[in-house]
């Protein structure tokens, strides 16, 4: 399949779409089942690139998986596991940063690992010391390797006390991982508490794990000796659901999104009402429209959760370009998640990036040297361009761009864009969208 779009833009897009279970969840939990003694069943997942990633992976490391794409179940068999041991691959993480959240289940399991390097989106430096730090603190040797990190534990980890520096999800689900057969209590403060998280503690539970969430983002696990299989639906993807969204918004169209969930998305909601979208709440999904009219410009400021999150903002932000006046948004989460707007200046919009933290509290990037906040002026129409896909969600703003765009725009590298959103060819299709892949 050729990794070019061509897309005739400026038809607003009208339908319906179906989004299911989260990318920043599934993956999560596929690994979890790495933990039971038992098979897991996981349901909802969808068709995407980061499943096949960690597929892979799982089954390098003896995990038997079957899938049912179409009915969007996986069962995972980990129970030949030891017996499959392989402590020195050549694996490579291809497009995932997930490999890196193996460790802990490995750990208990084999009592060492080797991780590959990391790929995921570039949109910042994405180190991992604090992953390494919270190893290290449950008694693991972490040796640093050309191609990655060879880890293990000489004894039984151990439970431990812990603070992140900031709410890192990825820290926060490795933690998670780790103590839930670590030997003791492991209390973690300064924890993430993004609702993906929530659903792996479920899972965890359902293992048999014993974890509390107090409200001041102080996460208690009691370590136990065995783990269980289990039997999960995945929570809907916030991040597609929220992309198909803004999609309505630049097009000035009116989408159905089935499967979306409010709880999950109360922010992006208030969000998307004060530009001047409009959106419909039922037991199924929710519709996002654009009513007719002038956008709104507002101030953003992305942030962890409960706060506006960073993978919102790039595909809303093309909308921004079709609001009434100067919108601000602050990047707090990635110094350097602005990348993609040369492609929509390139179309026509007006957007200029500052190192300052534009329209809201200093930040950690705030006197350092990365142009983290962006200042948009609207309404710009919007020019048909050949633009190249930048990153994941990048990659959707400028489909979304090229979608709002009068004339023919070559879109190129959208297999990028297969790492999160499932079918999403056939979804433009349904949604009505002119295009053709060459
Ligand atoms: C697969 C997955 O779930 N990806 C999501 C996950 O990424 P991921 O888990 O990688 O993101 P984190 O929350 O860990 O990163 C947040 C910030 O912490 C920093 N950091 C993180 C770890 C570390 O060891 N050291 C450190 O400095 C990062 O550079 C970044 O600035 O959460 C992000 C924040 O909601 C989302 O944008 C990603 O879509
Ligand atoms: C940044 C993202 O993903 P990853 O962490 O997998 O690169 C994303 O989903 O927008």
């Amino acid at each position: 399949m050729s990794d070019l779009l061509y897309v005739n833009g400026g038809t607003p897009l009208s339908g319906e779409i179906t989004v299911r279970g989260a990318k920043n969840f599934v993956s999560k939990a596929m690994v979890a089942a790495l933990l039971g003694e038992t098979p897991s069943v996981l349901r909802n997942v969808p068709q995407i690139r980061d499943v096949g990633v960690v597929t892979g992976l799982l089954e390098l490391h003896g995990v038997k998986v079957d899938a049912d794409a179409d009915a969007g179940t996986l069962r995972l068999d980990p129970t030949d596991v030891e017996s499959a041991h392989v402590a020195d691959i050549d694996a490579h993480a291809g497009s995932s940063r997930i490999p890196i959240l193996f460790c802990g289940p490995l750990l208990h399991r084999l009592g060492e690992a080797f991780i590959p390097d990391l790929g995921g989106c570039r949109i910042g430096d994405r180190p991992i010391n604090y992953h390494l730090d919270i190893l290290r603190q449950f008694g693991a040797v972490v040796d640093k390797q050309d191609n990655g990190i060879h880890i293990r534990a000489p004894r039984r980890l151990q439970g431990t006390k812990i603070a992140l520096p900031y709410p890192s999800v990825g820290a926060t689900e490795q933690l998670l991982l780790t103590a839930v057969r670590a030997e003791g209590i492991t209390e973690l403060s300064g924890a993430a508490i993004e609702p993906e998280i929530m659903d792996l503690i479920n899972v965890l539970q359902k293992m048999g794990a014993i974890i509390s969430v107090d409200t001041d983002r102080v996460i208690r696990i009691e370590g136990v000796e065995r783990l269980v299989g289990f039997q999960h639906t995945a929570l809907a993807d916030r991040i597609e659901a929220a992309s198909w969204a803004s999609a309505a918004l630049a097009t000035g169209g009116d989408v159905y999104v089935r499967g979306a969930t409010q709880p999950e998305m109360t922010t992006f909601l208030n969000t998307f009402r004060k530009v001047g979208g409009e959106f419909h709440v039922d037991d199924d999904g929710i519709r996002f429209f654009h009513p007719g009219g002038d956008l709104r410009s507002i101030t953003l400021e992305t942030d962890v959760h409960p706060g506006f999150m960073t993978d919102w903002q790039q595909p809303l932000v093309v909308a921004l370009t079709q609001a009434k006046g100067l919108s601000i948004v602050h990047e707090t989460v990635y110094e350097n998640r602005f990348g993609f707007v040369d492609a929509l200046v390139g179309m026509g919009a007006t957007i200029q990036v500052y190192k300052e933290c534009l329209g809201g509290r200093p930040c950690r990037f705030g006197q350092r040297n990365f142009f983290h906040s962006a200042v948009i002026s609207g309404p710009t129409p919007l020019a048909a361009a050949d633009i190249v896909v930048p990153d994941l969600r990048g990659g959707f703003s400028h489909l979304i761009a090229a979608l709002t765009a009068k004339g023919t725009s070559a879109v190129r590298g959208i297999s990028l864009i297969d790492r999160g959103y499932e079918r999403f060819t056939q979804k433009l299709e349904a949604l009505g969208a002119e295009f053709s892949r060459d």
